[in-house]
């Protein structure tokens, strides 16, 4: 059995450094100054020990497009940035609305083996939002599926979202929503406000996503199915949600936010690079402060990624054609950092709920999100706290270099992932 020893860790960033024994795939033993042989010593000097991030919300685009990120690339940005688990969107080409594509994404993911690939399955055939896609079959495959999305589309048809809502109920699912009134959100590129106005882009209104949070929230209610909103942009959506939690009787809701949501905001439209664009849109000051309160009080569950690449000829180019979304698997963690903890919202245990342990258990993963200690699976990520370090979109694994984070100086670097007491990245190096 392989031996891996962590000297001067500090799990949840509490205490004195203490040493962690992994021997195989679990935790063997904490303790002070540890005197036992190991195959290999990361010397950690203090950092911080997490459970390995998991990410409700990652594009990988294979198949389909693999000139912007395959599931071979984006395991490894995945590994870089300390996820020890990913949810792969079903908006790939063909869409992951059957069996065969989840399965082959899902054993792209084991053969490659940085990170735990879990595709979600698309509630809709082809997204088209007109009828349910085999998704019991989806759940039976080896795949395993368990949550369901529509994601880049949202399922809009009230009738469709309550049967997906009961159906995947039946089994456990979760529903995730894109939640885009398409009729408010026509020729829609950039937030509704001053901004757009000024700038002569047409506007996506905070209504458009908070009108669909409410609805869901009401059909999961009715109908005792599990909802899950994907990267709440608004205020508004913030206050639906809170509301609902106060009330909640029966199904359940949870949410996600992006870290450029809680960083970014429409000032940087101003200079029409399509770096900015993605859907929902980059929003106001007071809409970030909102998201980050709503984050470290629970309202929000947890961070995803929304990690969506694109190839360059689909971002440089005109605002109007260019592709929405951004690189998100490496700068997450330092944008957590800095928006959340720096600020004093959250504490290392509060980044490990929002990054690790909520998100395993919206996606179900009963070996993720576990806590430090003896006798768990080594899922882990070590992390510095205090080295900062500059992002460089070319420089990150991804295919597409579509990261607004260029040339940012971010706090929060992953020192080591571990994947079931294998190390998947050390010191900015993918294991392979
Ligand atoms: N977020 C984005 O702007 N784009 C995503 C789709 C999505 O998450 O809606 C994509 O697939 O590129
Ligand atoms: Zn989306
Ligand atoms: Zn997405």
């Amino acid at each position: 059995m392989s031996r891996l020893l962590l000297k001067d860790v500090r799990p949840y960033g509490e205490g004195e450094p203490v040493d962690v024994l992994v021997e195989g795939e679990v935790i063997a033993e904490i303790g002070a100054n540890l005197e036992v042989d190991a195959d290999e010593i990361v010397q950690a000097g203090g950092a911080v020990l997490l459970p390995g991030f998991v990410d409700l919300h990652t594009h990988l685009r294979e198949p389909g497009r693999e000139d912007a990120e395959t599931v071979e690339t984006g395991s490894s940005a995945a590994a870089l940035g300390g996820y020890t688990a990913v949810f792969a969107m079903a908006n790939t080409d063909p869409v992951a609305d059957n069996a065969v594509i989840v399965e082959h994404v899902w054993r792209r993911g084991r053969e490659v083996g940085l990170v735990d690939v879990h595709p979600v399955g698309a509630v809709t055939v082809g997204l088209k939002g007109e009828k349910l896609a085999e998704l019991g079959t989806m759940r039976r495959s080896a795949a395993e599926v368990r949550v369901f999305s529509d994601d880049g589309h949202c399922v809009h048809d009230p009738l469709i979202m309550r049967r997906a809502l009961e159906y995947t109920k039946s089994f456990g699912g979760v529903v995730a929503q894109h939640a885009e009134e398409p009729r408010l959100t026509v020729g829609a590129q950039a937030h509704e406000g001053a901004n757009a106005a000024r700038l002569g882009l047409a506007g996506w209104p905070a209504p458009a996503e908070e009108a669909i949070v409410a609805r869901d929230c009401l059909l999961a209610g009715h109908t005792g199915g599990t909802l899950h909103v994907c990267h709440v942009s608004t205020s508004g959506t913030a206050d639906i949600l809170r509301w609902w939690k106060s009330r909640e009787t029966a199904g359940q809701v949870s949410a996600e936010v992006t870290p450029h949501h809680l960083l970014l905001t429409d000032d940087r439209l101003e200079t029409y690079d399509p770096v900015n664009k993605v859907n929902p849109p980059l929003r106001t000051d007071a809409d970030v402060l909102a998201l980050r309160q709503a984050l470290a009080d629970g309202t929000v569950d947890c961070v995803a990624t929304d990690h969506a690449p694109h190839a360059a000829q689909d971002k440089d180019c005109e605002w109007s054609a260019a592709k929405p979304g951004m690189l998100g698997l490496q700068t997450a963690l330092g944008i957590v950092v800095q928006t959340m903890v720096r600020s004093g919202l959250l504490d290392w245990r509060g980044v490990a709920r929002v990054m690790s342990e909520r998100p395993a258990e919206i996606g179900g993963l009963a070996d993720q999100g576990r806590p430090v200690a003896v006798g768990e699976p080594a899922n882990l990520v070590l992390v510095d706290p205090e080295t900062e370090w500059t992002v460089r979109g070319a420089e990150l694994a991804s295919l597409g270099e579509n990261s607004p984070f260029d040339g940012m100086q971010l706090p929060g670097r992953v020192v080591a992932t571990m994947l079931r007491g294998r190390l998947t990245a050390h010191e900015g190096k993918v294991r392979r």
